[in-house]
């Protein structure tokens, strides 16, 4: 079943084109890394999706609706940027995602935030950058989307604990939901994607499976990675 659909998508930030006639279709059911150089777009495109960037051109649709209340309602979003309020404890973030959003299980948010050592009872200006970023995943992912758009998610968090993050990611993961997760940090996520989208100056390169890529180039998705920007 298609989850993501895009055509022609263009988005300028006044004279700069970001994203520059986007063609993108993305199936459930899957996870899919979104790769790509610095500044290629890969914001920009989970931002559109997200419905955070409304003045676009092209055909954006996620099960059928335009970025809007409606995706909103399927849509876990991750932003790159730290979108909590700094003086809420964890406590008052899960209150605010129970008040938000009708999909979220606070069990799950709870349970993710003790296995990832983290007190709910302490302000977010106490946490360091990884222990924010993983309490920001344990709320992402307590909802029960349809589509769920991490951007950079884990960029923060030491190359130790990113493997036991990424299995707590994927944990009682929905096996129809799509994930579109944007990344430098290929190698680690490798073991947990199905998919790729290589981009490049706002266009998509490269899409595929990974088991096929592997197998059709001979590569790891991050050596083909390297190759491919070199
Ligand atoms: N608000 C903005 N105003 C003007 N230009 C912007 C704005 N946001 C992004 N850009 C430009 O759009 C391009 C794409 O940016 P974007 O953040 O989507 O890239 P990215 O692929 O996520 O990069 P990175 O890997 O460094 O996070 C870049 O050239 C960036 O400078």
């Amino acid at each position: 079943m298609t989850a993501i659909s895009i055509h022609g998508l263009v988005k300028n930030y006044g004279n700069f084109r970001a994203i520059d006639g986007l063609d993108l279709e993305l199936r459930s059911g899957q996870i899919v890394g979104l790769l790509g150089e610095n500044g290629c777009g890969k914001t920009t495109l989970l931002k559109v999706l997200a419905g955070a960037l409304t003045q676009y051109e092209g055909e954006v649709a996620i099960h059928g609706h335009r970025p809007g209340p409606e995706s909103k309602a399927i849509v876990s979003f991750l932003p790159d940027a730290s979108f909590l309020p700094d003086s809420a404890t964890l406590d008052a973030c899960i209150s605010m995602y129970r008040d938000f959003f009708t999909d979220f299980s606070e069990d799950h948010a709870r349970d993710l935030i003790g296995f990832f050592g983290l007190e709910s009872g302490r302000k977010l200006t106490t946490l360091s950058k990884g222990m924010r970023e993983k309490a920001q995943i344990a709320l992402a992912m307590s909802r029960k989307a349809k589509v769920y758009l991490l951007d950079e998610p884990i960029s923060g968090v030491d190359p130790a604990a990113r493997d036991v993050l990424l299995q707590a990611i994927i944990r009682d993961l929905d096996p129809e939901a799509l994930i579109l997760i944007s990344t430098h940090l290929i190698h680690d996520l490798e073991p947990i994607l199905d998919a790729v989208a290589f981009m490049r100056h706002g266009k998509v390169l490269l899409t595929g499976e990974v088991d096929d890529l592997r197998s059709e180039r001979g590569l790891s998705i991050d050596a083909l990675f390297r190759e491919v920007y070199r």
